[in-house]
């Protein structure tokens, strides 16, 4: 398995207008019992994008994606997944998508290589030529990075080695959409990157949608071409890492020193004081360093905002003018 270049951060082409529709939901909603969990999500993701779904706890993330994946009814709302109202999907449906769910303790007794090959024979009659179905088992092993385990009982594996086992599950299928709830939660940092690498191959090269759910921040903002916030049962935000970033915070901090001495300016227009900066000291301008609001920044301000009831309207720009 190839080490992931975690340099990388969402480099992929951004998805054209034009680009199928594979996910598309407006106005969800979910109730339990007398409180609606989800009050009007709106939500589109389009082939090949990653799409990151973050969101306090109990905000609905998960309730979300089961409702996508089928598993559970909605109150309201038009949902489509891959053309399909997903409270109707058929076996062949079912069969185009990959899914990760937030744990899966089933099938400990079940060697590593025979588990996969065995789910995978669920995937041979939905086979096409654009996508063979199921992935060859030696290939899918090497991919998460379990070749040494393909026969070792289940229930022997690690933590980490049993959540790379339940993503080998979600792709065994070659998936056109792939749902991950919380996917490396209990790995290490390497099986991070590893598996990091195994997302951006998925929809680089595959045309894979891919809508993940995760608590780290860090890990959207590597893996996503788009961020969704989920807070108050709705969609208070949506934009690549950057924009998110613009409407917290239009300024960046630019840090630099000149003959040892430190120096931190805060500025809209980043290159034209860049610019200034080298007219006026050339080259004894040393350590330049830019530094816009993280993700963490962004989202903390963005929930708290949501939270104190000052929410502005969502901004849903970037996506409608691609
Ligand atoms: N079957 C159910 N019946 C009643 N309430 C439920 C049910 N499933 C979930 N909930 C409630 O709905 C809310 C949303 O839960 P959900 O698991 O979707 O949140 P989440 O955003 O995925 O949370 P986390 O980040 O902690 O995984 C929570 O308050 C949860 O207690």
């Amino acid at each position: 398995m190839t080490v992931a270049d975690e340099t990388r951060v969402a480099t992929h082409s951004p998805r054209s207008a034009d680009t199928e529709v594979t996910l598309d939901v407006r106005g969800l909603r979910m109730r339990y019992g007398q409180v609606d969990v989800l009050d009007g999500v709106d939500l589109t993701a389009r082939r090949g994008e990653v799409v990151a779904l973050l969101g306090p706890n109990g905000v609905g993330k998960t309730t979300t994606i089961e409702i996508l994946e089928g598993f559970r009814m909605r109150s309201a709302g038009e949902v489509s997944v891959l053309g399909v109202d997903p409270a109707h999907g058929d076996e062949d449906w079912r069969s185009r998508l990959g899914i990760v769910l937030q744990s899966w303790r089933d099938h400990g007794k079940w060697k590593v290589g025979e588990l996969l090959a065995h789910m995978g024979g669920y995937y041979q009659p939905h086979s096409t030529p654009l996508r063979p179905r199921p992935r060859d088992v030696t290939e899918l092993l090497a991919r998460v990075g379990l070749s040494e385990h393909a026969e070792k009982r289940v229930n022997s594996l690690s933590g980490g080695q049993r959540r790379r086992l339940d993503v080998a599950i979600g792709i065994v299928g070659r998936p056109e959409l792939l749902f991950l709830d919380e996917p490396t939660a209990g790995f290490d940092p390497e099986a991070r990157r590893e598996f990091h690498d195994v997302v951006h191959n998925l929809a680089d090269f595959e045309d894979t949608t891919i809508l993940l759910s995760t608590h780290d921040l860090d890990e959207a903002e590597k893996l996503a071409d788009r961020i969704l916030i989920l807070a108050g049962g709705r969609i208070v935000a949506e934009g690549s890492p950057d924009e998110l970033a613009r409407r917290v915070s239009r300024e960046s901090e630019v840090h630099w020193s000149i003959d040892g001495e430190r120096y931190v300016h805060a500025t809209s227009d980043v290159t034209g004081f860049v610019r200034g900066l080298f007219a006026e000291y050339g080259d004894d301008v040393a350590d330049l360093d830019i530094r816009r609001a993280t993700l963490e920044d962004t989202y903390m301000t963005l929930v708290q905002r949501h939270e104190s009831g000052e929410a502005d309207d969502i901004d849903t720009t970037s996506f409608e003018e691609e």
